[in-house]
């Protein structure tokens, strides 16, 4: 299966719901509106945005003179896309670069690092990549990432569950350092946003992997926050996005399991709100199931569009 037809699998919720409301006969008229509306909101937008979107494509169809599903729906993809940010460049491809991979209880963190470390090492031969264990809390993420490392051939840096996380990104970057490392992949524990002490934890975890980042033997290697968000979660994956950020300092998302019953708005909904690049988006378990996030397909896909 090509990557637009999975993404499309994976949104198959939204865009059902969106194809019943662009199935009217005759004219657009006020009912037309006001299922849009309703039906974004159900999409996991949020009420503002849906409004707001709704608006807007009113006023650009009065405009332009757009009558059909046809020239509606592709109004509708272009107006979400507006809300994505693009990012500078790719973290994972403008190397030196270090990336911490935060975010709650299995949002995927893990799978989306084995994945990445998988998918890097094969594509760029020669690229030297080292995944780092500063999950200490969670046995089965050790185990986890051994194994990913092992299939992808990149070495894991690890030590004993229950080891102090900052100090395990500290070693991971002096092992990184000695190695020549490109790129450094921190996986870190599963954690609530609303947990003060644990918040403040991972932001020792940042802090630390900044300071020894800064003095690498190759000069600084720039450190990157991303938040793993499980699609799924709703509208509560903006106030994780919210929390984390007020946090940390994220910069940038990676959703996960769009392939499942998530309905895709949160993702426009955290980009929007943060104003924060999406890098990647797991549409599967597997390794090939990671891919590049591309704003307009991603929004084709969203509203029935090929
Ligand atoms: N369907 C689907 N499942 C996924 C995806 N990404 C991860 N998973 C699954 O989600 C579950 C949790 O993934 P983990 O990677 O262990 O999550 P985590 O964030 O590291 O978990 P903690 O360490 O407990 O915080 C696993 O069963 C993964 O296989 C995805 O894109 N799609």
């Amino acid at each position: 299966m090509g990557l637009f037809d999975s993404l499309k699998r994976g949104l198959e919720r939204s865009r059902e719901a969106l194809n019943e409301v662009f199935y009217f006969g005759g004219e657009v008229d006020e009912s037309f509106w006001e299922e849009l509306e309703d039906t974004l909101v159900m999409g996991d937008m949020g009420g503002e945005i849906a409004m707001r979107v709704t608006d807007d494509l009113r006023e650009t169809a009065a405009r332009k003179n757009l009558k059909t599903a046809d020239q509606l729906r592709a109004a509708l993809a272009e107006r979400l896309r507006e809300f994505f940010v693009e990012p500078e460049s790719d973290i994972f491809d403008d190397t030196p670069s270090c990336v911490l991979f935060v975010g709650i209880n299995g949002a995927g963190k893990t799978t989306t690092v084995g994945k990445i470390a998988s998918a890097e090492a094969e594509a760029h031969a020669g690229k030297r990549v080292v995944i780092g264990s500063a999950d200490t809390f969670r046995a089965a993420a050790i185990e986890q990432l051994d194994v990913w490392g092992q299939r992808a051939d990149v070495p894991v840096i690890k030590r004993d569950r229950g080891s102090d996380p900052a100090s395990v990104c500290y070693d991971v970057l002096d092992e990184a350092d000695k190695r020549g490392s490109d790129l450094v992949l921190i996986d870190t524990a599963g954690r609530l946003h609303s947990s003060p002490e644990l918040m403040r934890e991972l932001a020792k975890v940042v802090k630390v992997t900044r300071k020894r980042a800064e003095s690498c033997a190759a000069g600084p290697m720039p450190v990157h926050v991303v938040l793993v968000i499980d699609s799924a979660t709703g509208q509560n994956g903006l106030v994780q996005a919210e929390e984390f950020n007020d946090a940390l300092g994220l910069d940038g998302i990676i959703m996960t399991k769009l392939d499942g019953t998530a309905k895709g708005g949160i993702a426009l909904a955290v980009a929007e709100k943060l104003k924060l690049p999406i890098y990647r988006i797991g549409v599967g378990e597997q390794v090939e199931d990671l891919q590049r996030f591309d704003a307009a397909d991603f929004c084709r896909a969203l509203v029935g569009l090929d």
